[in-house]
């Protein structure tokens, strides 16, 4: 069992546990959970077949009505239309500010219903389950909420930090292959940007059985990595932007393809891929960097070509992106492998990264 503290400067501070098996355990967290009347616990229909009735029961047994909301899965499901749906049951359940939401899932629930729990009432309290190798890394840390417009994905959010993120490693038992490659995108991204020794241990696994033995750790490394990000910056004003290393061209190669033929990992691994292409040509990063990123990344079985998309479609995807200030956006870029640097660059130089 690990448990990290996350405390920001503007707002509560909030366990980060990570423990095989406290899925079936949850009853025991009476502090936590009897703080409030009602639960209502976000998933997709997916999860809720393995996992609702288990996660439904403990909650209850700690203390609060429990009700449950089941989303179809997919990214699609990160929309306006589908935010308005939660809040109509919300309503129904006549949930309040005492309340909470607890989100039993992968990113795109976290995110979703996350965004529910920002914005419900203005505001009521939010805990992570997450339930996918991504979530459990990335996007349950740190508070980050949000759903995808037409025009590009996570353009409407807030940040919103949970009460508490429950990671039970064992949700990974079920997961298909190609979601815990997906995940392992965000993990190699920790190495990159601030773990040379972490890079290091994913190199050497010979065998998946290996790496799954070392998945509670692998985890908490990341974990305890962002976490220090986010505390430094919760708002992304500087040091958070290192957290999206290959997100620039990826965001586009996902919105692009609509969201259907490249997941969010293969999105940023064909951006971290692309973007360290260039900052090598440029002299910014060390010549090894690029051959290590993708040898780690056909490791893995993720991509790094980027795929044909024609420029003015890329243009008006691109210049969407939250990260532009005017018209400069900040990308991250390695030094070399466990060392990331902001780099501010103008429009023109954001569309060369495409060519
Ligand atoms: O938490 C962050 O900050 C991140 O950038 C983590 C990313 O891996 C994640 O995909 C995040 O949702 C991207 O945020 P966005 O602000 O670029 O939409
Ligand atoms: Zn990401």
């Amino acid at each position: 069992m690990k448990e990290l503290i996350c405390k920001t400067e503007n707002t509560h501070q909030y366990p980060i546990i990570i423990e095989k098996g406290i899925k079936g355990r949850l009853s025991q967290m009476k502090a936590l959970f009897s703080q409030y009347h009602k639960v209502v616990i976000i998933t997709d229909k997916n999860v809720a077949k393995e996992y609702l009735g288990e996660v439904e029961r403990q909650v209850r047994q700690a203390g609060p009505k429990v009700y449950s909301i089941v989303i179809p899965p997919g990214e699609a499901s990160k929309c306006l239309t589908q935010t308005a749906e939660i809040y109509n049951e919300l309503i129904k359940c006549n949930i309040t500010r005492s309340d909470a939401i607890l989100t039993l899932g992968g990113g795109v629930v976290g995110d979703l219903g996350g965004f529910c729990a920002a914005t419900y009432l203005r505001g009521i309290d939010l805990i992570q389950v997450p339930t996918s190798l991504l979530a459990q890394v990335d996007s349950s840390v740190g508070g980050k909420v949000g759903i995808d417009l037409d025009y590009g994905k996570n353009l409407v959010g807030a940040f919103h930090q949970p009460r508490a993120v429950i990671i039970d490693p064992l949700f990974l038992e079920t997961l298909e292959d190609h979601y815990m490659i997906d995940g392992m995108a965000e993990v190699i991204k920790y190495g990159c940007i601030s773990s040379a020794p972490l890079f290091v241990k994913l190199m050497g696994y010979a065998y998946y059985e290996d790496l799954v033995e070392d998945m509670e750790e692998i985890i908490a490394k990341c974990c305890q990595i962002k976490r220090d990000v986010v505390q430094t910056d919760e708002h992304e004003q500087g040091l958070r932007r290192i957290l999206n290393f290959g997100h620039t061209i990826g965001h586009v190669v996902e919105t692009y393809f609509k969201f259907k033929k490249y997941s969010h990992g293969e999105a940023v691994a064909i951006g971290m891929a692309q973007i360290t292409k260039k900052t090598v040509a440029e002299g910014i990063s060390q010549k090894d960097t690029y051959d290590n990123i993708i040898e780690i990344l056909e490791n893995y079985g993720l991509p790094t070509e980027l795929p044909k998309m024609p420029l003015d479609k890329v243009q008006e995807i691109l210049f969407t992106d939250k990260k532009f200030e005017n018209d400069s956006l900040y990308i991250c870029a390695l030094e070399k492998i466990g060392k990331a640097q902001i780099v501010k660059i103008q429009k023109p130089q954001a569309i060369e990264l495409f060519r």
